[in-house]
């Protein structure tokens, strides 16, 4: 419910200000460039930190006619205005030691000053400028729930950067950008509402209240001879010789009058806090004196373009999905009762599906949210069809059901059936699935219809499972129409099959692939194929071996793709669409790589082990049934067991010692601690299972490290997973 609340408000706000925020973040990006082109004159003399204020003052006196005042700016740039001794009067850059001109200061640029007229007011004088500053603040409002919703779905703060498990990339990459673009955008966003409240006089006064500095004997409280230039902000020359005129010196945090014969500060006055936050603010939101917050900022203003681009993708896809249940009876006449749980809409694509085909059967079927179950008349049978959110958690339309659950008295006698839709990605794979059939199995009303089955990743193939379990148990046999869920694998190229090995003892086979058109891939990255006359697209991780693919596959009984690609000749094409998988490629940066795998997860490993650099120590470690089960793999792991920078060690569970992965690495405790306390990377690709064994084993490893857990390995990047 919360995580629902957060995100529509992050949705409701983003749309309301979003031609707004379109304006200011191409404006914004624009303006970033002019800090950076300021930046890049290079008026800063190198030894400037050592330069004091008298030093300066001298040569200014002797350069010069007469001088009104000095600034130093952001950049550490000194700028002076000054009459020159030929009386004409000039505003520019100087060298503070020898007091030379460098160049003048120009005004801002006819462009750069039109496009911040129109990123400030929207050339609406006073209305575009208060327009900008509630924009502003709606885009402080985005930010806040774009927070909220992405610590959500990253399973808290701690996890901010952890995996990101979405397919879609326009979802995955507002989920990356957002990480670690959310705070600056938060930044500008609230420095703009700052600077606006300012325009409009809305923070409370800041006028200065200079008090006269009072000596007791000898007191000396400011060398004024000693002041360096980069403590300073400006300086403003006495108005005449009379010693009653002073200079109006203005340091980082406060104004002074001082003396101009004997240096005596003889007044002065704090900034206030709402100066000084103004001063940030400007600083903050323009990027000045800064080639790398400008650069930032440059980055977070594109980076709100994607945002927008993919907020839309997303809300329209998430509508669309949500309007697919078909019209509801009433809820007493039906004989069939759907409850769904959903947070994205997914689930309602295949409800409706269902819905479908018992209507064409004649049958009447009411649909609900599960937070709106209550009783029902004439229902037979009720049927859950729901998702798992969160870590484990409900959906935000069966937050409530539980408790609804406990507080409902049915009717009459019924049957359930109860189908999980989750993600084998996620360590709680349709626990809430899982809760909703306990809750039914424990009710004397409720008797199983068929038993729980969970759909992974939204596979039409399992769903095909539960059609079957459905028809076997029902009198009514149902034909669900999925075409609906057809999906075409996006950017498809064709490939040449140029090697097959044929099946081995675990069903498993090795597939070359050579690209007839020049394609981009590395080891990691995923091939989609969409096998004939089926629709559904199976993924499969790729090996890079010189320029060709290699696929480790293992055929399954039913399997679609699997079947289709072991029988594929040599010489034979297909089509198929490479999928880049940053997250799993060989990292850069490590020294030490661990590369844990099991049966075909091995096959990105195969690559990776050639493009490791030899400088980069490699402990393999792969977990297969028998020695029969390696003896694919042999010839290439043996070329690299000689390479002295890598380690094999392999694990047959159904023979010899029979030992998995995480015995390996269970009997390695004190390498693994001082690899990964020296930054090692653990790679793991496999099942979900071996993932889980692994998980556990380091979990109890690193209890015994002195710096260092499972979550802080996971959050800095030292374990990545591609496991299925
Ligand atoms: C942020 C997030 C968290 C998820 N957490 C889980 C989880 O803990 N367990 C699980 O099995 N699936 C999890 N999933 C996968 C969804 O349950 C799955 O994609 C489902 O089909 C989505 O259905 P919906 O579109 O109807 O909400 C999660 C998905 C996302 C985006």
């Amino acid at each position: 419910m919360v995580g629902s609340i957060w995100r529509y408000s992050h949705f409701l706000v983003a749309a309301i200000s979003a031609i707004f925020l379109l304006i200011a973040s191409v404006s914004g990006a624009i303006l970033a460039f002019e800090p950076i082109s300021q930046s890049i004159q290079d008026y800063k003399i190198s030894d400037f930190n050592q330069v004091t204020l008298s030093e300066t003052i001298v040569v200014l006196k002797e350069n010069y006619e007469e001088v009104l005042d000095i600034e130093v700016s952001s950049d550490d740039f000194v700028k002076a205005s000054v009459f020159t001794f030929d009386g004409s009067s000039e505003t520019i850059y100087i060298d503070p030691i020898t007091g030379e001109k460098l160049g003048d200061v120009k005004p801002q640029s006819s462009f750069f000053s039109f496009v911040t007229n129109f990123h400030r007011s929207l050339f609406l004088k006073s209305i575009g400028r208060g327009f900008v500053g509630i924009i502003s603040f709606l885009l402080c409002i985005i930010t806040i729930t774009g927070l909220f919703l992405l610590a959500e779905r990253q399973g808290g703060l701690k996890k901010w950067f952890t995996k990101v498990q979405e397919k879609d990339w326009g979802q995955r990459y507002h989920v990356i950008l957002g990480r670690w673009f959310l705070i600056p955008i938060f930044i500008l966003a609230l420095t703009g509402v700052y600077l606006s409240a300012e325009k409009f006089s809305l923070l409370p006064n800041n006028d200065l209240k200079h008090t006269t500095v009072k000596y007791e004997t000898g007191e000396i409280i400011q060398d004024f001879t000693k002041l360096k230039l980069s403590e300073i902000r400006k300086l403003v020359f006495p108005f005449s010789p009379d010693e009653e005129d002073y200079f109006e010196l203005t340091l980082q945090d406060k104004e002074q009058f001082v003396h101009q014969y004997n240096g005596k500060v003889l007044s002065e006055a704090s900034f206030p806090f709402v100066t000084l936050a103004s001063r940030l603010s400007m600083t903050l939101h323009t990027g000045q004196g800064s080639i790398l917050w400008s650069l930032i900022l440059l980055v977070s203003s594109l980076s709100m373009l994607f945002f927008m681009y993919s907020g839309l993708k997303m809300s329209i896809k998430r509508i669309r999905k949500k309007k697919v249940v078909l019209k509801v009876d009433d809820k007493d006449s039906c004989d069939f009762v759907l409850l769904i749980g959903s947070e994205t809409g997914s689930t309602n694509v295949f409800a409706s599906i269902f819905q479908r085909a018992l209507k064409s059967v004649g049958k009447k079927v009411f649909v609900a949210s599960l937070n709106d179950y209550s009783t029902y008349v004439n229902a037979k049978q009720i049927i859950v069809f729901t998702a798992t959110y969160g870590n484990g958690d409900a959906p935000s339309n069966a937050r409530k059901f539980q408790k609804i659950f406990s507080e409902v008295s049915p009717l009459n006698q019924m049957k359930y059936s109860i189908v999980g839709f989750g993600s084998k990605s996620y360590p709680n794979y349709c626990q809430f699935a899982d809760e909703v059939q306990n809750l039914f199995k424990q009710h004397p009303n409720f008797v199983e219809a068929t038993r729980l089955v969970k759909i992974n990743d939204q596979s039409q193939q399992d769903f095909k499972s539960w059609e079957k379990l459905w028809n076997a148990s029902s009198e009514i046999k149902l034909q669900m129409d999925l075409s609906v869920l057809q999906q075409k694998p996006k950017r498809q190229k064709t490939f040449e099959v140029v090697e097959r090995t044929l099946l081995n003892s675990d069903n498993t086979f090795l597939i070359t692939l050579r690209p007839k058109k020049r394609t981009r891939f590395q080891s990691g990255d995923l091939l989609n194929i969409l096998p004939p006359e089926s629709s559904t697209i199976r993924q499969y991780s790729i090996s890079k071996c010189e320029n060709d693919i290699l696929l480790s596959i293992k055929k399954h009984d039913k399997g679609v793709c699997s079947t289709f690609l072991s029988e594929m000749k040599v010489g034979a094409t297909f089509k198929g669409a490479v999928e880049k998988n940053e997250e799993f490629h060989l990292p850069k940066k490590a020294k030490e790589i661990w590369m844990i795998s099991n049966g075909t997860g091995i096959t990105p490993f195969l690559g990776m082990l050639e493009e490791a650099k030899s400088n980069v120590k490699v402990y393999f470690i792969w977990g297969g049934r028998t020695f029969e089960s390696y003896k694919i793999y042999k010839n290439k792991l043996e070329e690299i067991r000689n390479n002295s920078n890598v380690k094999l060690s392999i694990a047959y569970s159904k023979e010899q010692d029979r030992n998995y992965v995480q015995d390996i690495i269970e009997s390695e405790e004190r390498e693994v601690i001082t690899a990964l306390e020296n930054g090692a990377v653990f790679m793991l690709c496999g099942s979900v299972a071996m993932q889980k064994g692994v998980t556990e084993v380091l979990e109890k490893i690193m209890q015994n490290s002195a710096t260092l857990t499972l979550d802080k390995i996971e959050s800095n990047a030292q374990m990545l997973t591609d496991c299925y």
